[in-house]
Formats: structure tokens, C-alpha cells, sequence
């Protein structure tokens, strides 16, 4: 980790540690379903580093649960307790730290985080948005893609920057909109395409593979297409698999 706070110096001074010394902090909110998808890849020991730490914002989360039924540290640190967003991301920050974390996972952690948090992370703060960002920014998005009548939607893994949903992205997957769709049946859909690829995006960013620049992200040194890496079921499932084969 670099102490300039500069991503590029923290990126380029960016040599893999072993798997095992790699160390990943997850922010979560609720259900924390792509906290197990990301428990249940370390388990088998594909997900490139350990996750040491869970925070919630929200004390009742069930992903507190899921962590603590896993054996990993799980801190609830609720937002309402603080008089101010600033307030709570300097708490958070220090909760954090204190867990020397490689990389800061958003799973479902429902704050706008300040500039203060983004820049003190930036370049190891990643998070899963459901939409084909750029398209449906913000919250509500399976509903706003219904009401538009799309024929495509899907799910996002972007790196965090000030701008609420706007960094650069580093996967993504498509799911097709089906005659007579709803919104619970959409929202399963892009969740089982979440659990596949948000793995694979903790996995690679660990590696060294993803990594942020000031024009963007690059994979394996090769800068991104602004809507990244498009993952198939079969791209991702084959990842996967493939590590389960080592
Ligand atoms: N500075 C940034 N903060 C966050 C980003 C980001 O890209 N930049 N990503 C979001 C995740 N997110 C969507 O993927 C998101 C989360 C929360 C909200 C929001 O409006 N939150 C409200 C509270 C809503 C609630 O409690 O239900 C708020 O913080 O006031 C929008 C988008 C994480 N943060
Ligand atoms: N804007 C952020 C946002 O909406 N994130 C979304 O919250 C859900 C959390 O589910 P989970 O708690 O079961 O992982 C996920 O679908 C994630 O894409």
C-alpha cells in the first residue's frame, strides 16, 4: 500500500503478495448474497487473497450473519450514530485500516461515499453496480430499465471514485430482458450473473491483472473499453472452473 495515497505509485508499486497475504475488506448494507459469492470462492481457494473483515453500515444486515458464520471479523458501524456523512467515513476509514486491507469490496453498501474515503482508497476501492453502467446510475435500476422497456440489462464491476457510479469499469454482464420480465425476476437474474463475475474481478484486481490509471483501468497493461470486459455465463463459469482444476 502506498503511503503518497497517488493510485498510480499505489498500483504500479503493485507486486502480488502471495495469495495468502493478500487482504480484502467487504462493505456490505443487507443481504450480502455477493459476500457469500465472494466466502464461498475464497473457501475453495479462488479468490486470490482473504477477506478479513465485513463492515455494515447496517447493524441488522444478514450479511453480518453470513460473515461471522464464516469465522471472518464482522463490524457493525451504523451510519446513524454519526452527525454527519464526513463524521461516519472518518470512523469508517479508521475501522477499516485497522485491518491493512489490499483491496475495500462494496457489496451492497448503500452510502454515497465521500471524497475524503474515495481518495484515501482510490485505485483499491471496487464496487458491484446492477445496470450496464453508464446507463442507470444510482439506485432503483431494475425498475427504471423495465419502465424504458430495454432489451438488455445486466451488472457492472467498476472501480469507486467521487463520482457516484462513474469510474471506470472493469467487467460486466449482460442478461436479456424477456417478455413479461419483473422486477424480482430481473433482479435474480443479474444477482446469479453478480456471484459469477464479482469474483472474478476481486480475483484479477489481487493479481495485479485490473488496475486503475488516471485514463481509466487497464487489464494486463491493456487500457479498457469504457464499459470493460464483457463476461458470458460460459467466460465466467470457465474461470472459475478453471481455477477449481489447479
Ligand atoms: N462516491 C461514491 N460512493 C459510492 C459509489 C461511487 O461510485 N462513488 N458507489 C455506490 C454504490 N451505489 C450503487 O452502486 C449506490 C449506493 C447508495 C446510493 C444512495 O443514494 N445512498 C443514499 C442512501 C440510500 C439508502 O440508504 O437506501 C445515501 O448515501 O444518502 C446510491 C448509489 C456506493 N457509494
Ligand atoms: N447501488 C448499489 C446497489 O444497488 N448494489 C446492489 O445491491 C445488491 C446487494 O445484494 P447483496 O446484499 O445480496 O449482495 C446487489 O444487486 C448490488 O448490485
Amino acid at each position: 500500500m502506498s503511503e503518497t495515497g497517488d493510485p498510480s505509485d499505489t498500483l504500479q508499486d503493485f507486486t502480488p503478495e502471495p495469495a495468502e497475504a493478500r487482504r480484502v475488506v467487504v462493505l456490505i448494507s443487507g443481504n450480502g448474497s455477493n459476500l457469500q459469492a465472494l466466502i464461498d470462492e475464497q473457501h475453495h481457494d479462488r479468490l486470490g487473497g482473504e477477506i478479513v473483515a465485513v463492515i455494515s453500515n447496517q447493524p441488522d444486515a444478514h450479511g453480518l450473519k453470513r460473515a461471522r458464520d464464516a469465522g471472518i471479523d464482522a463490524v457493525a458501524l451504523p451510519h446513524r450514530e454519526y452527525d454527519s456523512r464526513e463524521a461516519y467515513d472518518g470512523a469508517l476509514i479508521k475501522v477499516i485500516e485497522r485491518h491493512e486491507p489490499d483491496l475495500v469490496v462494496l457489496a451492497g453498501f448503500m452510502r454515497i461515499l465521500t471524497p475524503r474515503f474515495v481518495q484515501r482508497f482510490l485505485g483499491r476501492l471496487i464496487n458491484i453496480h446492477p445496470s450496464l453502467l453508464p446507463a442507470y446510475q444510482g439506485l432503483n435500476t431494475h425498475a427504471r430499465a423495465l419502465a424504458d422497456g430495454v432489451a438488455e440489462h445486466g451488472c457492472s464491476v467498476h472501480f469507486v471514485t467521487e463520482e457516484l457510479d462513474g469510474g471506470p469499469v472493469l467487467l460486466q454482464a449482460v442478461v436479456e430482458v424477456a417478455e413479461g420480465e419483473t422486477e424480482e425476476s430481473l433482479k435474480e437474474k443479474v444477482h446469479a450473473r453478480e456471484h459469477l463475475i464479482y469474483p472474478i474481478a476481486v480475483k484479477w484486481c489481487l493479481e495485479g491483472r485490473l488496475q486503475f490509471a488516471d485514463d481509466g483501468a487497464r487489464f494486463d497493461g491493456t487500457p479498457l473499453p469504457a464499459q470493460g470486459l464483457r463476461m458470458s455465463h460460459a467466460d465466467a463459469a470457465e474461470e472459475l472452473d478453471e481455477d477449481q482444476e489447479l
